[in-house]
């Protein structure tokens, strides 16, 4: 039975299909204390949240038996991503569900301002008929600079320019021909700041984007520009804002979101030329319902080790391309539990070569199961699909990934190649039709090993007796062979015998194994 934990208000309606499925029990309690949660969170699989839970290094540290974080909404700046990868928590969000919603959320908030709609209405409400002083400007013919022309800045575009607005956009992403499609000007923020009436943001809140606007960006701007920040508190600069709101630079400003929520004491919300909503750009009933169902089936596909493709700590790739890499992956992952095996000493670098037919795929997800293949055999369950390539980069590893053309024997074939301080070792395989996925060369020698169970693999001299008298320490120790396969380069040189057995070899026997004239290694490797 799973355990999933729901600590903000989330749809339960969109939850449904969640809270449904046979294997799960899903606890809802919004609003917990962070101590009450720190307390609870080991016992839980996973955990939903939107923007309120604070998904912090601290929190993460208890959750022991946690698999995923489910983000309802875009916004995954409350969650600590690098300290959920380092613990190999997945992280996914649901990044479609309140697009339009935050979009139209934006437009009101551009109309409102435009038309002083609601310092009108709190005019008119205080029982005063004032029509002088909330004359408005039309948005026919204004110019509306967009900063983050993703999901929602392109849906904000549409809408502007069904309203006769011009739209100006800046966004590293965007391409000429993406441009000249939406009927945007592609331009820099610069050019925004000079050029707009309205500049409206919708990037996620990073290192780059905090404070992107802010003094140097104020003073490029026409006098009486009209700022909107429906995206993040922080990306607009709150207190340069303020000082080019009293200096006349901006004309007024619509904020969806604050650098501190909810805001304290927070000067910009006391000013008559600031309309201000709480964080409501996703609140409407379909979006929530949307976000809720799509981070739901996220997590049930977590948790039942099926495709997900929302990961924010991971590359997302679509579903197609998971499937066509799904054979590879217990191949990558095998190759991977094999060759840590056989490799003794210090890891220092890890080099895999894709040819032949799996070269012209997606490989990334193969060298993700491949390294948490390797390095699982020194670090455990702390190793897996999400922090295996931070945990080699934290360990100084290197790790390098090739694609060579067609291979000439095999029609796929994936090799890796481990460097320690003892040495180099290597293991590479295919995946032959109707029999799945064989180990065909281990150190250079060619075999033909299916991945599993338990093997002895020796490196030996090519010479008379020694298969014999393997077989026979093995055979009074009790162990049953059931497939052998012995390699060699030339004939009384090195080789190397595979011996596929029905249970693990004792450490006696091994030691006798290596004693065996002849012998020079022997591994017992459990795949
Ligand atoms: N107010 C709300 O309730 C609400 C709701 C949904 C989303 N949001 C916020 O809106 C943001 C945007 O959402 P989205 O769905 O459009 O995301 P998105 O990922 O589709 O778009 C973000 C865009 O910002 C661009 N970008 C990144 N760094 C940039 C930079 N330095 N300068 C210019 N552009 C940059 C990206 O290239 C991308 O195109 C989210 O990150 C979230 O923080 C707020
Ligand atoms: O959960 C919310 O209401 C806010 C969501 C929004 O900020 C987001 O980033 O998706």
């Amino acid at each position: 039975m799973f355990k999933i934990l729901v600590s903000d208000a989330i749809s339960e309606e969109g939850l449904k299909k969640l809270m449904d499925a046979p294997d799960v029990q899903v606890d809802i309690r919004p609003g917990l204390p962070p101590e009450e949660l720190k307390a609870l969170i080991g016992e839980y699989d996973a955990l939903l949240v939107r923007s309120q839970t604070k998904v912090t290094a601290d929190l993460l540290a208890s959750a022991r038996n946690l698999k995923a974080v489910g983000r309802a909404g875009v916004g995954v700046d409350n969650i600590d991503i690098e300290a959920a990868t380092r613990r190999g928590i997945i992280v996914v969000n649901a990044p479609d569900g309140n697009t339009i919603s935050t979009a139209e959320h934006t437009f009101a908030m551009l109309m409102a301002l435009a038309r002083n709609i609601p310092q009108a209405y709190a005019s008119i409400q205080s029982g005063k008929w004032d029509r002088k002083s909330f004359v408005g400007v039309e948005l026919r013919g204004k110019t509306l600079g967009i900063v983050g022309l993703g999901r929602i800045g392109t849906e904000v575009a549409k809408r502007a320019m069904a309203f006769g607005m011009t739209v100006l956009a800046y966004d590293p992403f965007l391409t000429r021909e993406r441009a000249d499609q939406l009927g945007v000007e592609s331009v820099s923020v610069d050019d925004i700041c000079r050029r707009a009436d309205f500049i409206t943001v919708h990037t996620p809140l990073t290192k780059e984007t905090r404070h992107m606007i802010s003094g140097p960006q104020f003073a490029l701007m026409k006098k009486g520009v009209r700022i909107l920040n429906c995206a993040r508190g922080g990306i607009i600069d709150e207190k340069a804002l303020l000082a080019a709101l009293e200096d006349g630079t901006v004309g007024g400003a619509a904020l969806d979101v604050f650098e501190e929520e909810p805001p304290k004491d927070n000067p910009l919300l006391a000013s008559n030329r600031v309309i201000a909503t709480p964080h409501l750009g996703a609140s409407t009933v379909e979006a929530q319902i949307n976000v809720a169902i799509d981070v739901g089936e996220e997590i049930l596909n977590i948790l039942h080790d099926r495709p997900f493709k929302n990961a924010v700590n991971l590359p997302s790739l679509p579903a197609e391309v998971m499937r066509a890499v799904q054979p590879y992956l217990t191949l990558g992952e095998k190759l991977g539990q094999l060759i840590s095996q056989i490799a003794a000493g210090r890891l220092s670098a890890i080099e895999v070569t894709y040819g032949g037919a799996v070269a012209e795929r997606e490989v990334a997800p193969v060298s993700r199961t491949i390294l948490k293949g390797i390095l699982s055999y020194h670090h455990g369950d702390e190793v897996n699909y999400v922090n295996a390539p931070f945990i080699a980069e934290t360990l100084g590893i290197k790790v390098t990934e090739t694609k060579t053309g067609r291979h000439k024997v095999f029609n796929d074939w994936i090799s890796v190649q481990l460097t320690t301080d003892e040495g180099t070792h290597s293991a590479a395989g295919t995946l032959f039709n109707g029999l799945g996925p064989r180990i065909v060369q281990i150190d250079g020698y060619s075999v033909d090993v299916a991945p599993q169970g338990t093997l002895l693999i020796t490196r030996h001299i090519d010479q008379p007796g020694i298969i014999g008298q393997v077989g026979s320490l093995l055979g009074a120790a009790g162990v049953n062979i059931a497939a052998m396969q012995v390699g060699r380069k030339e004939l009384g040189g090195q080789a190397v015998m595979v011996l596929a057995v029905d249970k693990p070899v004792d450490a006696e026997t091994l030691a006798n194994i290596g004693q065996v004239p002849g012998i020079l290694a022997v591994r017992d490797v459990s795949l």
